[in-house]
């Protein structure tokens, strides 16, 4: 008697954590869900319908033809972007869309931006939360993540250790990562090999000279980090992951698990770096990301101020890693690309290295003076921008005017979009015309917030200097030494893998001049 009334309590208590549960999941996914789109709707944000729990999810997902039949055309926004560019036409340049249960409000409209997230509105957009769960074996807590007090303190001694004479000092690093790659080059067209996928070992390039750059490959215990990065950013680009769906990791537990044992791998061995860096000063003072950031974190820092944690270091430098190889990796094929299909391009690049340098080695101040190649730069990051868009969520409501945007909403910004919109940049939008950007640091853009490579406001990226420094470095190194033109087997395949990437590689036909 007395054991079942004891069994009927817990049989009592179970069934109310579970009612309790379930009811809080309810709210979670769907309650809350539906009441953010009720707002959003009464404040005039219409967008296409969404479905439990998928959102708009399915549409996205929906198999295209994305490979361009008809040659190489750079108007590639309904290519990338097939979904958004069929409900912009129903809907307009703002509107909202659903990531599983996560609104996000879509903005291809700068003048828009520029009143939801200027002056104080700024400080009320964070990173999305959606986001930064399904990042962490990435960036974990590393500047691109992190948020409000811990942010500024973040960028604050990061912006240091990206000052022009640290990055001056990398020179060095980034020339010889580039010249092993075009040995290899050269090996191949000796044996009468000419066709190259530029793009793979352009890729494969960039990940050694930023793993380089950040926290040195010389020691064994830097070479593992960076195959381990290598190996990790492989896992995560093939993961199909639901975002916004809620407990979609769960679908693929075995990446996951994958995920995060290299994550944890990754993070013992760089500890084992800045352990034995703190252990020994002088090996401290080596000019890599890490050093410089040793060096205001632990020497100029007052006393006072908080310094970067061991851990919060290793998530700075796997940050780095991910932020800035692929990014620089993708301007750098796209380029190499388009200097293939434009051979006048790539003769007055060649002509402006060859005035600049006069044979010499190219030092710091020679960059500065290609400009020419500044404008190929611009105009290439404008066409195919290797960040397609960038995001905020709303930490609280944002109120401009009569229209409220309500705390947890995403933003996501269409930079493609924008950068291929001709009412902001003429009828030529999709021309490939350095020159746009001759007199113009805009490019002509008609409005100031029409072309964001780098984002914008306060989280602007912080790597770009040190990225056009190694694009200019790489560019010139290639174009001294080969020509380049379009093999027959490129196919014009654009496509959005977190990254905008020539989803079918760059087979280039190169010489040596
Ligand atoms: C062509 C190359 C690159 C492109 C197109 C690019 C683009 C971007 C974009 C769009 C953002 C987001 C800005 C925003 O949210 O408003 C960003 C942020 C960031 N980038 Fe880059 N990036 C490049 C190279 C690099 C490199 C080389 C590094 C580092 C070595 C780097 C490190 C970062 C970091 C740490 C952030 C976060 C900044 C913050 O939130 O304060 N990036 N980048």
């Amino acid at each position: 008697m007395e054991l079942s009334q004891s069994n009927q309590i817990l049989y009592m208590s179970l069934t109310a954590i579970l009612i309790f549960l379930l009811s809080r999941l309810f709210s979670l996914f769907w309650l809350s869900p539906t009441s953010s789109r009720r707002r959003l709707h009464l404040n005039g944000f219409d967008g296409p319908r969404p479905s439990f729990p998928w959102g708009n999810l399915m549409e996205m997902y929906r198999k295209v033809d994305r490979s361009n039949s008809f040659g190489i055309s750079h108007n590639i926004h309904s290519t990338v972007f097939p979904y958004f560019a069929t409900w912009r036409k129903i809907f307009g340049k703002v509107f909202i869309y659903w990531l599983g249960t996560e609104p996000f409000l879509y903005i291809a409209e700068p003048e828009f931006l520029k009143k939801v997230t200027s002056g104080g509105m700024g400080k009320k957009w964070g990173k999305p939360n959606v986001f930064k769960h399904d990042r962490k074996p990435m960036f974990g807590k590393g500047l691109v993540m992190v948020e409000g007090d811990d942010w500024t303190h973040h960028r604050h001694i990061i912006a240091r250790a990206f000052s022009a004479n640290n990055l001056n000092s990398m020179m060095g690093k980034m020339v010889e990562s580039t010249m092993n790659m075009l040995d290899t080059w050269s090996n191949r067209l000796a044996i009468g090999i000419h066709e190259i996928d530029v793009e793979n070992d352009i890729t494969k390039n960039a990940a050694e000279i930023i793993a380089k750059a950040s926290f040195g490959i010389s020691q064994e215990n830097g070479k593992k980090v960076f195959e381990k990065l290598q190996a990790m950013q492989i896992m995560l680009f093939r993961s199909n992951r639901l975002v916004g769906v809620p407990f979609s990791k769960i679908l693929f537990p075995k990446q996951s698990y994958k995920a995060w044992k290299l994550g944890k791998e990754i993070d013992q061995l760089l500890l084992t770096i800045i352990s034995s860096r703190r252990e020994n000063p002088a090996s401290n003072a080596q000019k890599d990301l890490l050093g410089f950031m040793f060096a205001e974190n632990e020497e100029k820092a007052p006393t006072s101020k908080r310094k970067l944690t061991s851990r919060e270091l290793v998530d700075e430098c796997k940050t780095f890693f991910f932020a800035g190889h692929e990014t620089t990796a993708l301007a750098l094929s796209w380029t190499l690309l388009l200097l293939a299909l434009y051979p006048e391009w790539q003769k007055a690049l060649r002509e402006e290295i060859e005035e600049v340098s006069k044979g010499e080695p190219l030092s710091a101040d020679m960059l500065v003076r290609l400009t020419k190649m500044g404008w190929v730069w611009n105009e290439v990051l404008r066409l195919y921008s290797p960040a397609p868009n960038v995001q905020r969520q709303a930490r609280e409501d944002v109120i401009i005017g009569d229209v409220v945007i309500p705390k947890g909403t995403n933003m996501w910004i269409d930079v493609v979009g924008m950068h291929h919109d001709p009412t902001l940049w003429g009828d030529d939008v999709n021309e490939f015309k350095p020159e746009r950007f001759k007199d113009n640091i805009n490019g002509g853009c008609k409005h100031r917030m029409g072309f964001l490579p780098f984002g914008f406001g306060g989280r602007i990226c912080i790597g770009r200097n040190l990225t056009i420094m190694e694009y200019k470095i790489v560019l010139s190194l290639i174009i001294r030494k080969f020509s380049l033109s379009v093999s027959p087997t490129y196919i014009h395949s654009p496509r959005i893998m977190l990254s905008l990437r020539p989803s079918q590689g760059v087979p280039l036909i190169l010489h040596h001049l």
